[in-house]
């Protein structure tokens, strides 16, 4: 059995490896689509999708089970999505997704789709650690140690901050 989980990992957080660890016990090879993949240096989306795959493969290194990192761009057509979505990805049997536009674009399709469990979901949260980077609060105990790592590699919190100046709207 293999699954699809699809996320923007705006960064990778504690609460997806949580909920990534639980699907590879269920099944035996997971898809990581990485969402929005055209996206990058926007607050809503500072990480490129380079960015966001390192984060991945070098989080999931030291688990053993089997899966893939696909990224996927955003397309202007809900309802080519999922036949796109196939295009780019192994065959899957079973999507993972919180995202009511993504659970009823599957489910049209004829697809099982499995809401994860969320965990601590006030600072688990990619728009909550976005947050916290800009205001210099503390955020490096919300994602695993390899994040930090590949966020200080690029020096991602100071992009943040010159992301949120006027003079970088376009
Ligand atoms: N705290 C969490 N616990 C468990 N699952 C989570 C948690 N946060 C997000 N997820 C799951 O991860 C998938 C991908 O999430 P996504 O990349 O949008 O993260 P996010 O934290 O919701 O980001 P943002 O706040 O930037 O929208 C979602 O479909 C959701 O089911
Ligand atoms: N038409 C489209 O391109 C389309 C439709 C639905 C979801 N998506 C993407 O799927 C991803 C869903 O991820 P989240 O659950 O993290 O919101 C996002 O990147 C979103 O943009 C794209």
């Amino acid at each position: 059995m293999r699954a699809l989980v699809v996320g923007r990992w705006q960064p990778f957080h504690n609460g997806h490896l949580t909920i990534i660890k639980e699907i590879a016990n269920d099944v035996d090879e997971i898809i990581i689509g990485v969402g929005s993949a055209q996206k990058s240096h926007t607050l809503n989306d500072p990480f490129t999708a380079g960015e966001r795959i390192m984060m991945i493969i070098k989080t999931l290194k030291k688990f053993g089970f089997p899966y893939y990192v696909i990224p996927i761009r955003d397309i202007d057509f809900n309802a080519l999505w999922v036949s796109y979505v196939e295009s780019l990805t192994p065959p899957f049997d079973l999507i993972y997704t919180g995202n009511a536009l993504v659970r009823e674009l599957f489910e049209e399709r004829g697809y099982v789709v499995k809401k994860p469990k969320l965990y601590n979901r006030k600072e688990y949260s990619g728009t909550e650690i976005r947050r916290r980077i800009l205001n210099n609060e503390e955020w490096k105990h919300l994602v695993p140690g390899e994040v930090v790592e590949v966020i200080d590699e690029i020096d991602g919190e100071n992009r943040i901050k010159r992301l949120s100046k006027k003079d970088y709207l376009i």
